[in-house]
């Protein structure tokens, strides 16, 4: 294939790929290595420890297996690996810099579940994520061909046209799934690689096979790839670079794989010949209580050997040099450092070296002391210039790290910029409108299948025709006025619960891919919801058209004019409906308190609207205001009894005005239902509703329930 390398690295039969960029595209993604270092993760919920003081480092081109029994904190881990979760202690540094929103782009997180849009096909799914995530300096073609590749090393070629599929729609295999969800993630060319049990649903030859492109990719891309592991074969347990071993949360085992049986040998646990050794591990950790503290003793004693990673011995820091370092503060001074007046305290080291103490808002600077081995590092945490109030760490950093480095003391995965190694990762890898484009159409592909299937024809054109029927041929006389109005209420309810149910029940199951999105910062919410409306609006009004084209004809049409407006009246009535639904959607987590609060609005809207009840007590009017279908329902009306074919009074009539005349007017018959607005104030509140609840649901989604 023209533009990309041979170096490839991933199995297709015997020969080996890699699905990377060309030399020319990768300059397009300068994802430099990252070394991931994280230290005393600890992650309490519900008042439990999930994970407790656990640390590891893992080096560009290593490959790191979490293992443990189910429940151990796998999948806690690679969350707050991949800034998904707060820690309540701990630090996860990538390239000694804290992991912070900048990153986001740079860690590709493959989840367990397989998380898609049902009916697009994979190749579909692959090129609206080559179009959303990667960068508007290639071009369309050169995505495209990277997908090609992609789809051709992942050996996907055979099912790129099958859709993905769920439970009602047999699509891809399990396995097929898995690497579907590989390569969407490769696409990018991440830096580091978090694969929550990637080989889960795979047979042993097909789980070997993606481990083993793994740990190529990993060496022969200078990447850093972490992956959660449950039982691997023997075969798969030694391409492993390190382990984390895992129990109760807690570290059993971290270090090289091929050093964890004689860690164990030496607490008296001997793996028998021809075990494999990864299954003895996991037996002796989902031991006896005893022995599960016998191994998480052991695992402690290990962090003072020589051998153990010194990057990770934070504590010997805090213990010794920087609590006496913190003590021996002399004075404090104010001094503007990086362009902020801050609280400064200066004192000098215990090598004779300077430490400034800066505090700024939410950002800190500091110089480091130097200790004999490595650069002590003390970080302020709180406003106060009083040092028993400081939270401090010591770190050892590079000597051009520690010039100076920002903090972001409130949540890992918020934002933070540094003035150094700022790339082109901490933007949106692709414009608005580009986002806009995409996602729009993808909408329209994605939601095609679903609200126009078979059935919805089906049901439309059989309610048109049925409803044609009933109401046929309605003469212009007083008599008809409750059918004719029948009609238009009927009309108006059926599609607004069509849409407001329809944009309810497609939530739950969209949220979850736009959530998977949103959290690896492939696009703007913004561009999104915008996309989403715009992508939705032909699909939406197709068949309240369709419907309304056949059953209004058949009551008699008496004006074109009269024909069109009465339809612009039900769509804009079906599109405030699904924005309702839409916002309830979003606001409900629970599918089950969404649908009865569906069901008490729409319910409360239709006996409000104006045709089931007439005599509304007057304390209850308020109710009416906030009927959707009421304004529409009007709308129809006025439109149809004033631009439409005059209504004739009946002999004898119950109106008034047929005394004096033949035909009664509009007025009169809106009369009937209690108080009326004018059509442009009908339509103004109209607009009123669909913009409100569609900025509702933008907000809701932007600050009420942002991914984790
Ligand atoms: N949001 C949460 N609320 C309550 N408990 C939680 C939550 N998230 C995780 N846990 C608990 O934390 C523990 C670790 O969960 P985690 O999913 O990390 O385990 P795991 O090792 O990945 O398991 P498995 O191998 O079965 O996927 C489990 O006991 C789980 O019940």
């Amino acid at each position: 294939m023209p533009g990309i390398p041979h170096n490839n690295f991933f199995f297709k039969g015997d020969s080996v790929h890699v699905p990377c960029l060309s030399d020319e595209q990768r300059q397009h993604l300068p994802h430099k290595p990252l070394e991931l270092i994280f230290t005393n993760v600890t992650v309490t919920i519900q008042k439990r420890f999930i994970l407790k003081d656990v640390s590891g480092i893992v080096k560009p081109g290593e490959l790191l297996a979490v293992m443990g029994p189910s429940g151990c904190g796998k999948t806690t881990l690679l969350n707050c690996l991949a800034g998904r979760i707060k820690l309540d202690s701990g630090i996860i540094r990538l390239n000694r810099e804290r992991l912070n929103k900048r990153y986001k782009r740079k860690i590709c997180y493959v989840l367990q579940q397989d998380i898609f849009f049902p009916d697009l096909t994979l190749r579909q799914t692959l090129q609206y994520a080559a179009l959303l995530r990667l960068p508007d300096s290639l071009t369309y073609e050169q995505k495209m061909q990277y997908v090609d590749h992609i789809i051709d090393v992942l050996d996907l070629t055979s099912c790129q046209h099958t859709i993905m599929g769920d439970y009602m729609n047999r699509g891809l295999s399990g396995g097929e799934k898995k690497r579907a969800n590989i390569a969407c993630e490769l696409l990018t060319n991440p830096a580091l690689m978090l694969l929550d049990e990637p080989t889960s649903g795979l047979d042993s030859h097909a789980a070997y096979h993606l481990m083993s492109s793994l740990k190529k990719y990993a060496e022969n891309e200078n990447k850093t790839v972490v992956v959660t592991v449950h039982q691997p074969s023997s075969q798969i347990f030694h391409m492993f670079d390190k382990l984390l071993l895992l129990c109760n949360g807690q570290t059993a085992y971290f270090g090289d794989v091929n050093k964890v049986v004689d860690f164990f040998s030496n607490i008296g646990l001997v793996v028998k010949p021809h075990y494999n050794p990864a299954d003895f591990i996991l037996e002796q950790v989902k031991g006896s209580e005893e022995m599960k503290e016998k191994i998480l003793q052991a695992s402690r004693d290990a962090r003072i050997l020589p051998d153990y990673p010194h990057e990770l011995r934070t504590e010997l820091y805090e213990n010794t040099i920087c609590h006496q370092y913190i003590n021996n503060y002399n004075h404090n001074r104010h001094n503007r450092i990086n362009g902020h007046v801050q609280t400064i305290q200066n004192a000098p080291d215990l090598w004779g070296n300077n430490i400034i103490h800066a505090k700024s808002h939410s950002r800190i600077s500091t110089t480091p002391i130097r200790s004999p081995n490595d650069l002590c590092v003390s970080i302020c945490q709180t406003h106060s210039p009083d040092s028993n109030t400081c939270v401090y760490t010591a770190l050892p950093m590079k000597e051009e790290e520690t010039k100076s480095f920002w903090l972001d003391n409130e949540s890992h995965a918020s934002s933070s910029v540094s003035s150094s190694d700022y790339d082109f990762s901490w933007q949106w890898p692709t414009c608005f409108w580009t986002q806009f484009k995409v996602l729009s159409r993808r909408n329209f592909q994605e939601a095609r299948p679903r609200m126009l299937s078979t059935l919805n024809w089906v049901q439309t054109v059989a309610l048109g025709i049925m409803a044609g029927l009933l109401w046929f041929r309605l003469p212009r006389t007083e008599p008809a006025i409750h059918d004719i109005q029948g009609w238009m209420f009927f009309s108006t309810t059926y599609w607004m619960l069509f849409a407001h149910f329809g944009a309810l029940y497609s939530f739950p199951s969209e949220r979850e891919v736009i959530n998977k999105e949103r959290q690896s910062g492939a696009y703007r919410l913004s561009a999104y919801y915008l996309a989403k409306m715009v992508g939705e609006l032909p699909l939406t009004i197709t068949l309240p058209a369709i419907y309304h084209v056949i059953s209004y004809p058949m009551l008699g049409v008496h004006s074109t004019k009269v024909f069109f407006l009465l339809l612009a009246f039900l769509l804009l009535n079906t599109i405030v409906a699904q924005s309702v639904g839409f916002f309830i959607g979003a606001c409900c987590m629970d599918m089950q308190v969404s649908v009865t609060i569906s069901a008490i609005y729409t319910l409360a809207t239709q006996l409000f609207g104006g045709y089931l009840a007439t005599n509304i007590p007057p304390w209850l009017t308020w109710m009416q205001r906030l009927s959707m279908v009421h304004y529409a329902y009007q709308n129809m009306q006025i439109v149809e009894f004033s631009e439409g074919s005059p209504i004739e009074c009946a002999v004898p009539s119950k109106f008034d005005v047929c005394k004096n005349s033949s035909y009664i007017p509009v007025s009169e018959i809106l009369a009937m239902e209690g108080s009326s607005l004018p059509l442009w104030l009908n339509t103004l509140i109209l607009f009123v509703f669909l913009l409100v609840f569609r900025i509702l649901g933008y907000v809701v989604l932007r600050y009420f329930r942002r991914p984790k």
